[in-house]
């Protein structure tokens, strides 16, 4: 008799064998490792993937239930490819069952199997390249875009808010044509590259030592903002195209900008570039997935899930500005795409670049020990002068809606000269919560232990954390009185006050609120790169990666709240995202000015900051987690635990302390989380961490054991967060 054992999603960290059916045991017509199966399972039929073939099984004849339908005849994930998964698995703690099941396009989870192996392009005829004039304006959008990029899939035309009705008038008049793609000739033949700059020094030395490398090997590429980052990955992108390798891009969710896209098509015309992101259908993720495994396409751009593609010939791997949280995913599998894309460069041998100007303490700790090669550039590409920063003191400045009037003097003069201004602040909405003038009432979420944010162009209050919405209140809840006011700044303030202070000069918002729609946030930055707005204010959404080749001046508003923070990780944070956003200033031409206002501009971070830039803040902050004995020096991860009844949540985590007392293991709690209430739910946290990682791994599975069979686990909702990044 021949059996089978499978991983089934259900919440439990075991595989489950099952019986081969006898009519196909007797045609020796055996599943493959890889591919999917039905099973029995309770009373439900489930998809299940085949881990091993096996002769013998401990579960008795009687308990053994047999498959009933064996879907695939061929693998649908290779023995690498669960390889991988075995180790995510393992590595976060997680169920593999739940672990394939994210890991995989929706279609495969449900057991279908549809074809997807070819993919609709379209591109400018002869005609089209004219770019004819054209009432419709989203029509000759459409022909701008596709003038940018060479080519698009419908796909991608359809995620930057393009109508399937525009697509078909065009193609009615002729100006595009549909191709549809399918094969694999890029493969065999040497990639079309289109125009390059030289290389400066260098990135040339960045670049030839990257071709060079045998085998697995990690870099980090640490670049100052603009100092051409993107410009190595292509050029090595070409080595691995002519090789007839794929590579797969990692970028953050914000990264997937037509600009970004745009350079990497303009670069490789010939070459088949997919993306991978969030807004896909079920189809479009399956047609991905399909086109990385057969290697019919070479180049995948992707946000975070990207890294669990089957990659047919993976040549190379790059995380692009490797620090950003969106790599980390915060729910159910808490997995870091970039710590995986680690995992699989090693597993393929290959090597991977990790770029940012501002690299995670964690990156720059193996960097320094030599776990990664460290590649710098310190020049930027386009202009050869340095921004020039400057703290604005805030205490005492007069100001206007929170922009001091030396800061207002600064922005007219870079506006007089043409230039753009970008003013950057972390907090979207009106203000962060109201006040009561007679009381001191302030609006607060009912269901969490946070302010309510006043939108006012909506009339609404909001939660921020659990997304509650209440009417504006136009009397003070506790004292009746009509004395309530805005308090604290939001961008869509800071908006309205620009609008008066500057009423001829076109403004942009962009934050999350602003660019709701399809399509908003390209049109938004499209404009400003046009020139159209000329004074940008945003939150972090400004900050990353994007290129305006104008913008003199930028203005952050405050940076105060990350000086003094309970999540040691917080001033990271805060200088990642100060030099990343003051990075957008001077980025061709005259050198760019930063001003960052202040309360307390004699800190020793912003001093540091200011004056010696991210890369010295990095290695003195390095010092201060081997002082502090904190990660990246030691090893953390934190149990979480939320539920109506505060008792429960205490004496579950409470529960997991003695587990098993390992020498070396430290543990921190139960204590609140700094949030301590999420609608309506108190929340609680352990800390674990430890010196060696082997410790922890080993601390963390006899836990995971017995939460498996623990009651009180059964009573709240707990997760557990290996290498968390915050402390949320
Ligand atoms: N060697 C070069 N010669 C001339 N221009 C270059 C060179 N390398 C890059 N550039 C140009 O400089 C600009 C910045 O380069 P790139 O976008 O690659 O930098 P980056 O380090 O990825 O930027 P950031 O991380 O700040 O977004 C781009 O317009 C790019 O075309
Ligand atoms: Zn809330």
């Amino acid at each position: 008799m021949s059996f089978v054992e499978v991983a089934i999603k259900v919440p439990l960290h075991r595989t489950f064998d099952y019986r081969i059916p006898e009519q196909l045991d007797a045609l020796s017509v055996m599943p493959k490792v890889g591919a999917r199966v039905w099973v029995p399972f309770g009373n439900q039929r489930k998809v299940a993937v085949v881990l091993a073939l096996k002769t013998n099984t401990d579960v008795p004849v009687n308990k053994l239930k047999a498959v009933l339908e064996v879907i695939d005849d061929e693998a649908v994930l290779s023995e690498r490819h669960i390889e991988l998964l075995r180790f995510t698995a393992r590595y976060y703690c997680y169920p593999l069952g739940e672990t394939i099941h994210i890991a995989l396009p929706g279609a495969l989870r449900q057991g279908l199997c549809p074809d997807k192996s070819s993919i609709s392009m379209v591109a400018l005829t002869e005609k089209g390249a004219k770019l004819p004039s054209l009432k419709a304006k989203s029509q000759l959008s459409l022909l701008k875009q596709l003038a940018d990029s060479g080519k698009s899939s419908l796909t991608e035309l359809k995620a930057l808010g393009f109508s399937k009705k525009t697509i078909d008038s065009l193609l009615n008049k002729e100006l595009i044509s549909q191709t549809i793609e399918h094969d694999n000739q890029w493969q065999q033949q040497l990639p079309t590259v289109g125009t390059k700059p030289t290389l400066n020094k260098e990135q040339a030395v960045a670049c030839t030592t990257i071709n060079q490398a045998v085998g697995f090997n990690s870099f980090l590429l640490e670049g100052v903002t603009g100092s051409g980052k993107t410009e190595v990955y292509l050029q090595c992108l070409e080595e691995v195209l002519k090789r007839g390798e794929q590579a797969l891009v990692l970028v953050p969710e914000i990264g997937l900008t037509p600009q970004t896209v745009n350079r990497f098509r303009r670069r490789f015309p010939d070459t088949p570039i997919m993306l991978w992101h969030s807004a896909l259908s079920d189809n479009e993720r399956l047609q991905t997935w399909r086109f990385c495994e057969k290697a019919s396409c070479a180049i995948v751009i992707g946000t975070r899930s990207s890294i669990f593609l089957p990659f047919l010939k993976l040549g190379m791997l790059i995380v692009d500005e490797e620090h950003d949280g969106s790599f980390k995913q915060q729910d159910t599998l808490r997995y870091h795409a970039r710590d995986l894309a680690a995992y699989r460069a090693f597993q393929h041998k290959i090597p991977l670049i990790l770029g940012s100007a501002t690299p995670a303490l964690e990156t720059l700790h193996k960097a320094i020990h030599n776990k990664y090669q460290l590649l710098s550039l310190t020049q930027r590409a386009q202009t050869s002068t340095d921004n020039k920063f400057q703290l604005i003191d805030m205490k005492g400045q007069p100001d206007q809606a929170g922009i001091a009037h030396a800061s207002l003097a600064t922005m007219r003069q870079h506006l007089k000269r043409g230039k753009q201004v970008m003013v950057f602040l972390n907090r979207r909405g009106f203000s962060p919560t109201l006040i009561c003038h007679e009381c001191g009432w302030l609006s607060e979420c009912t269901r969490c232990s946070t302010s309510a944010t006043f939108h006012k162009a909506i009339g609404q209050m909001i939660c921020h954390h659990c997304g509650e919405q209440e009417r504006v209140p136009h009397q003070c809840p506790d004292c009746g009185s009509t004395q309530i006011f805005p308090n604290g700044k939001g961008t869509e303030q800071i908006e309205e006050f620009l609008t008066t202070e500057f009423p001829d000069t076109p403004i942009s918002r962009i934050d999350r609120d602003s660019t709701r729609r399809k399509g908003s946030l390209e049109k938004a930055l499209d404009d400003i790169n046009q020139g159209g707005a000329r004074i940008l204010v945003g939150t972090q959404m400004l900050a990353k990666g994007h290129h305006f080749a104008d913008v003199s001046l930028v203005l952050i508003l405050d940076v105060d709240g990350g000086l003094y923070s309970c999540d040691f990780r917080a001033t990271e944070h805060l200088a990642q995202l100060v030099t990343q956003v003051a990075g957008r200033a001077g980025r061709s031409g005259e050198p760019g000015h930063v001003l960052l206002q202040t309360h307390f501009p004699e800190h020793p971070l912003l001093q540091d900051l200011v004056n010696n830039g991210y890369q010295d803040f990095a290695r003195f902050a390095l010092q201060e987690r081997d002082d502090a004995q904190l990660p990246p020096i030691t090893n953390m991860a934190i149990v979480r635990a939320e539920g109506h009844n505060i008792k429960q949540v205490v004496d579950f985590l409470t529960d997991l302390v003695p587990v098993q007392g390992l020498t070396g293991i430290q543990l921190l709690g139960p204590i609140p989380a700094p949030l301590e209430r999420i609608a309506g739910k108190y929340r609680f946290q352990l800390h674990i961490q430890a010196l060696e990682r082997p410790l922890l791994h080993q601390y963390l599975a006899q836990m995971v054991d017995y939460l498996s069979t623990s009651k009180l686990a059964q009573k709240v909702r707990w997760s557990l967060d290996v290498d968390p990044i915050d402390m949320i």
